[in-house]
């Protein structure tokens, strides 16, 4: 599974909330959890519940990479092309694990390019502090689960599940505000204030069901066929 969760731009009660809601999710991972708090983020803080599936010493998340110094991901996922990536693009992985390409692909192509080259199941959040970013992206078919609850004054909580998110919606007290799932094949950028509060920029659905993948599937459209379900099945579960 893995849990993971941040809020940005919580000015009362950060601590309380990192203590008490954060744990909330501690069963989706039994591994290892880490919380991250950074100066240059106010009132932020990013979090992270870990059930080990590769790289167990370095594929701790937050992750952050020599490379990319500014920026960091939590997922909760799988990204099977990983290795493909790395060959097509010519990504340096600085750990084993699968969830380091989406940095990489962020990094050199964009959130879009992102979300779209991902062959997998995953639910994850990037912070990029020193373009002042926060980005959410959810699986076409939302297999890994993320809620998000973002109060008319920019506050921003996100969790793995909503059970994360309550505490801080009663914290926001009077101000408009729903804990919603993030919808499948979608994802969102925004602005991080200085005051680590966040403003939407941009919701965008980047596939429906029906779309063909924008990565190169391990089988190709070319070798399933119409009518043999068995058959093809078998070929993609190879
Ligand atoms: N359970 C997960 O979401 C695992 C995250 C990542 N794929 C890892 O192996 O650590």
């Amino acid at each position: 599974m893995c849990g993971i969760w941040a809020v940005f731009g919580l000015t009362s009660n950060i601590h309380g909330q990192c203590s008490s809601t954060f744990y909330k999710i501690s069963h989706r991972g039994p591994d290892a959890w880490r919380l991250e708090y950074d100066q240059r983020m106010k009132n932020c803080c990013v979090g992270f519940h870990r059930l080990t599936i590769v790289d167990t010493i370095y594929g701790m998340q937050p992750m952050k990479l020599h490379k990319y110094p500014s920026s960091m991901v939590i997922c909760n996922g799988e990204l099977y092309n990983c290795k493909r990536l790395a060959e097509q693009y010519g990504f340096e992985y600085e750990t084993y694990n699968d969830v380091e390409c989406i940095l990489h692909l962020y990094h050199e192509f964009g959130i879009e390019e992102c979300v779209k080259n991902l062959d997998g199941v995953f639910g994850f959040c990037i912070v990029d502090i020193a373009k002042r970013k926060v980005f959410l992206g959810r699986d076409p078919y939302g297999v890994r689960p993320i809620f998000k609850v973002l109060s008319e004054t920019g506050v921003l909580g996100i969790c793995s599940e909503a059970k994360g998110l309550i505490e801080i919606e009663h914290e926001l007290k009077g101000d408009r505000k729903k804990v919603a799932p993030l919808p499948p094949g979608t994802f969102e950028e925004y602005d991080l204030l200085e005051n680590g509060t966040v403003k939407l920029v941009r919701s965008k659905k980047y596939f429906s069901p029906g779309d063909k993948p924008a990565f190169r599937p391990f089988v190709l459209y070319e070798d399933l066929s119409p009518n043999a379900h068995t058959d093809n099945i078998r070929k993609l579960s190879h």
